[in-house]
């Protein structure tokens, strides 16, 4: 009897290039007995949207504005809001059938709280992400350009993109996968972006192949 597909849920906000790979990977087998479940997007105009649906795989827009607008624009208020928004993420996560197996953040541009993170993690959902940078250098946004203006300026030599699992404090989860991208002098920002996202594209789906077995590993004992 065949094993049935580990379903995968991806969080993305922008082009969906990396869910592009991931789809692709699971199409031709490199991710075997994989499919990307559902795709979650907090931008209405995510082209990755557009991938999705091309690919038949169900899709969910959810926004943080409607949140914000119920609480006033201080600081409680935003927190409130992102708390909110962040438990309706994991209740739409865990109500999805087939529930997924793991949960990839592909150029997810959200910050995700414990009221995200703690029903996730008490379903025994993994969740990875895509930083584009090494373990412990340049967390958060921007990173491909932080590293490129610290070539730049300050003789930097190497950067490159991990996998890492996603902890509450932003980027700091163990790393997964890693590969080093060389800086070269004078190479313009965009350059030195395309190169990234080669790389990019290939360990999302390592991240996830290796991932996925430390579950399979998990579920046979
Ligand atoms: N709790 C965690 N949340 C997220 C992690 C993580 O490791 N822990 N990884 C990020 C992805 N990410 C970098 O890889 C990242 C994305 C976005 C931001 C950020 O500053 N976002 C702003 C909004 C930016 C925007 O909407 O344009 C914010 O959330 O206020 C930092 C890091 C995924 N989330
Ligand atoms: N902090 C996370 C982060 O900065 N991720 C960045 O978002 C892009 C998403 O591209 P995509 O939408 O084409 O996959 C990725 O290329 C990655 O560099």
């Amino acid at each position: 009897m065949s094993e049935a597909p580990h379903n995968l849920a991806v969080l993305i906000s922008g082009n969906g290039s990396n869910l592009q790979a991931l789809i692709d990977a699971c199409a031709s087998g490199t991710l075997p007995n994989t499919r990307v479940s559902h795709v979650i997007s907090n931008r209405k105009a995510a082209f990755g949207l557009e991938r999705a649906a091309k690919a038949s795989i169900p899709t969910t827009y959810h926004n943080l504005v409607p949140y914000k607008k119920k609480h006033p624009q201080t600081s409680e208020g935003t927190e409130t809001a992102r708390q909110q928004y962040d438990g309706d993420l994991a209740a739409i996560i865990l109500a999805l059938e087939p529930r997924p197996d793991l949960i990839v953040c592909a150029g997810w541009m959200h910050i995700v709280t414990p009221s995200f993170l703690t029903p996730i993690a008490n379903a025994n959902i993994k969740i990875i992400n895509l930083h584009p940078a090494l373990p412990g250098e340049f967390a958060g946004a921007g990173a491909i350009e932080r590293a490129w203006k610290a070539g730049k300026d300050e003789g930097l030599k190497r950067t490159g993109v991990m996998i890492h699992e996603v902890i509450a404090e932003v980027d700091a989860g163990e790393a997964i996968s890693t590969q080093e991208v060389e800086l070269k002098e004078g190479e313009s920002l965009d350059d030195l972006e395309e190169r990234i996202h080669k790389v990019e594209h290939g360990l999302i789906v390592e991240g996830t192949r290796l991932t996925l077995e430390g579950i399979g590993k998990v579920r046979d004992q």
